[in-house]
């Protein structure tokens, strides 16, 4: 899709229902995000979630769709230990119905993306805002602001590029930043998250679009609820939304 120049439409889900009404209503790619632990748990962070419950919910998500591609997050200490312990792990997605895994992380992980790829398990990257390292980030802030922030974040796309990963999450990171990494790279495409409109595609939290999860509201969300005639009405508009450059606007960057 990159090559072709079409945006990727990508929303998170944790269910067979909501994987159906995806699927009709035209989402490319399905991240069974660990965003779980947000917004079916109600925890305030995603580091409860274990790989119990991503392997639940990836068999869910898996047996109500057909079409679209399927992405699951690797939890909280999955992959901390190194390759072998993410590959154990990364299999046990695999088996569930998982199509690629992501893996939250820059020059750390770079040695696992490559140990997965070479043994047949697709993997997307994520950098910018990586929420499982919320204790150690102070918050869930804007990342790459200042010039050495930045410059990290350009090396990390092009070493995980580098070790095989195909897609890459870029969560909060300016839109100006997000454009020129999503332009430094040939063949890994980018999905932005509070990155801009000029990534490879978007994706959101699920409940955030829809306007029914409780919590604060980032600045990168907007309610697709908002003058549509059904939930399947909302996912179809983001889907346009985001093919056709709409969204995110300017309103939503940092
Ligand atoms: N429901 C939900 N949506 C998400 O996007 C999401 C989750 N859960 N859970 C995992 C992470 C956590 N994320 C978050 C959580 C909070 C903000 C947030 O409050 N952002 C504020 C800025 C806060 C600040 O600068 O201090 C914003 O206005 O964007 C952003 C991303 C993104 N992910
Ligand atoms: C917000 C996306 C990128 C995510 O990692 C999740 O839903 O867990
Ligand atoms: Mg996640």
């Amino acid at each position: 899709m990159r090559a072709e120049g079409r945006k990727v439409v990508m929303l998170t889900c944790y269910d067979a229902s909501f994987a159906a009404l995806l699927d009709r209503a035209g989402v490319d790619v399905i991240l069974v995000g660990d965003s779980l632990g947000n917004v079916l748990q109600g925890q305030t962070s995603t580091l409860p979630v274990t790989m119990d419950h991503m392997v639940y919910h990836t068999e869910c998500v898996s047996r109500g769709c057909q079409r679209p591609f399927i992405v699951t997050d690797m939890p909280f200490g999955s992959y901390h230990e190194g390759p072998a312990q993410a590959m154990r792990n990364a299999a046990r997605l695999m088996a569930a119905g998982a199509q690629m895994v992501k893996i939250e992380g820059g020059a750390h992980v770079v040695e696992t993306v490559h140990y997965l790829v070479e043994r047949g398990v697709p993997v997307c990257a994520h950098i910018g805002l990586t929420p499982q390292s919320v204790n150690q980030l102070g918050g869930y802030r804007v990342q790459g602001r200042d010039e050495d922030g930045a410059a990290r974040l350009r090396a990390e796309a092009l070493a995980l590029e580098q070790a095989g990963a195909a897609l890459m999450v870029m969560e909060m990171v300016p839109a100006g930043l997000a454009a020129e990494i999503t332009a430094s790279l040939r063949t890994m495409a980018t999905i932005g998250i509070g990155a801009g409109a000029d990534c490879d595609g978007q994706v959101l939290v699920l409940h955030d679009m829809l306007g029914v999860y409780p919590g604060r509201k980032a600045r990168f969300v907007r309610n697709f609820m908002d003058g549509a005639a059904s939930i399947e009405d909302a996912v179809a508009r983001y889907a346009a939304a985001v093919r056709d450059g709409s969204f995110p606007a300017e309103e939503h960057n940092y």
